[in-house]
């Protein structure tokens, strides 16, 4: 067996050359910049009224713009534009602005389809055509790919949109606060835990609405004490609504082990929203920002739902993961599918699986799939989902992949392709070393958090990798948020 000292460090000529380019201009910016901040103090104090010319576009969907070479950024405002701000922050190497006025517009610039745009913190880029925001995403994950990955942005197609940008989430989650008099239900406002009330949110699908409004008639009519997140007292949190094929399930979390009034619930709200098909009280006591507590009792149906990708049938229960856009996660796993470039007997690691959603996409096309996944529940749905689909060439093993890759690596499991899909962090460095010793033609790696993954390539680059190609995938319209999928390839000695 190789140890994993063996590991090639080979990058390729060409992206050896781009990177040593790259990194080479970073460090005169970085050197440049610590001269400039030597000598210069912030142009601007809170309070001051600026003009600010925005020539790009910050992680958050936010416009990045300058005052005599300051950084401002300024949330709502676009490249291209002239915007009139208010400073409200200043910070040693930054500022940001209130936007007051935009004196030059964008070609680009609409007006935003939800009357609770700018207040609600869920979506960022209302304000901008879908096409502009499909071409904002891009550059996003160009410029990563090219600052913080040292590869070439030419790599990188544009982004792929869905037919229909509104109405997609497969998911909601309303917060509920408020008095029992004034009970508020609705989204978090833009940088904190305040609750903007509202019940019809365009980028929910029409089933999550429904479910919105029905809930709030209900509380209100039962008079429900909402739980108070800074006095920790009170009764319900929250409650989530997921769209399923079969039907819709509606949890409602509390902080008390019971829900009042429980059999009034279940009665009006299934009358009035008929499609519901499950119904979950999960207990969430602790004082905590994860909205789902351990303990779920089911009150109505099974506590599942059924959903589909493609012809492969999904169930699910109150603690699966599952992608919140139906339309475009097909075309996310077509993609992971495609670069894959399976022939029918090769062996795949599909690491941080999930349900296994992508594991069993890939089953059908290969000999044999092991999922790796840390959360135990989410595993015991994979291996279910493998049975009912009829997937016999797959195991599903619950570890941290950190610890399970090198194991597998040290096994001397030699898989011919590796697919990661993991959280925003990105991979700890032991999983990708411990992938790149074992040696497959090719590592996919799909990503929600583009700067994480393209450390993650440059890491890979200098164990051997070549980056093919980026594509970046719209999952979550209207927000700032991009999906991408990659391709890696081996590079022969
Ligand atoms: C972005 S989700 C991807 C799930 C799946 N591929 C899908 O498309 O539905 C990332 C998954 O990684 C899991 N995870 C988080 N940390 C992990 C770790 N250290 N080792 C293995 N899995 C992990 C999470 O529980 C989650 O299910």
């Amino acid at each position: 067996m190789r140890d994993r000292n063996h590991i090639s460090r080979k990058s390729t000529k060409r992206g050896n050359k781009y990177n040593q380019g790259q990194r080479q201009k970073s460090q005169d910016i970085l050197k440049l910049s610590k001269k400039q901040k030597a000598v210069t103090s912030a142009p601007v104090k809170v309070g001051d009224t600026v003009l600010v010319s925005i020539h790009g576009i910050g992680s958050s969907g936010e416009g990045v713009g300058r005052v005599e070479d300051f950084t401002v950024f300024v949330p709502f405002a676009l490249p291209n534009e002239t915007v009139k701000v208010t400073i409200t922050t200043v910070k040693k190497t930054y500022a940001t602005g209130k936007l007051l006025e935009v004196i030059t517009a964008a070609d680009n610039r609409i007006a935003p389809n939800c009357e609770l745009y700018g207040v609600c913190g869920g979506c960022q880029l209302q304000h901008i055509t879908y096409e502009g925001q499909l071409s904002l995403k891009t550059q996003k994950v160009k410029d990563v790919i090219e600052r913080i990955g040292h590869q070439n942005p030419d790599l990188v197609k544009p982004a792929l949109g869905p037919k229909n940008p509104w109405a997609y989430r497969n998911k909601m989650q309303m917060p509920v606060g408020g008095t029992r008099e004034t009970i508020r239900m609705g989204f978090y406002a833009m940088g904190s835990h305040d609750i903007v009330h509202g019940t019809n949110c365009p980028i929910q699908m029409d089933g999550n609405n429904q479910i919105a409004q029905a809930c709030y008639e209900i509380a209100e009519e039962l008079g429900i004490e909402p739980y108070g997140e800074h006095t920790g007292k009170g009764v319900l949190r929250h409650i989530i609504g997921r769209i399923g094929q079969s039907g819709y399930m509606v949890i409602f979390v509390t902080a008390t082990d019971y829900l009042p009034d429980q059999d009034q619930w279940i009665e009006r709200l299934t009358k009035r929203v008929p499609s519901v098909e499950t119904i979950v009280h999960n207990v969430n006591r602790k004082r905590t920002n994860v909205i789902l507590g351990p303990t779920n009792h089911v009150l109505y149906g099974d506590g599942t739902i059924t959903d589909h990708i493609k012809d492969l049938r999904f169930t699910l229960s109150p603690h699966s993961f599952f992608q919140v856009n139906p339309e475009q996660t097909t075309v996310l796993y077509d993609q992971a599918l495609m670069y894959a470039n399976l022939k029918g007997h090769e062996t795949v690691i599909d690491a941080y699986c999930g349900t296994g959603t992508i594991s069993l996409f890939l089953a059908r096309e290969v000999k044999y799939v092991i999922g790796i996944e840390i959360v135990e529940p989410a595993i015991i749905d994979a291996r279910e989902n493998a049975r009912r689909n009829g997937y016999e060439n797959t195991e599903f093993i619950v570890a941290d992949a950190a610890v399970e890759m090198p194991k597998l690596y040290k096994a001397g499991v030699r898989p011919d392709v590796i697919v990661f899909d993991p959280i925003r962090a990105g991979c700890k460095e032991e999983v990708l070393t411990s992938a790149a010793g074992m040696e497959p033609k090719r590592i996919v790696y799909v990503s929600c958090n583009p700067a994480t993954m393209a450390r993650d390539i440059e890491i890979l680059t200098h164990y051997g990798y070549e980056l093919k190609e980026v594509q970046p995938v719209d999952m979550f319209p209207m927000t700032a948020h991009v999906e991408t999928v990659v391709l890696m390839s081996r590079v022969r000695d």
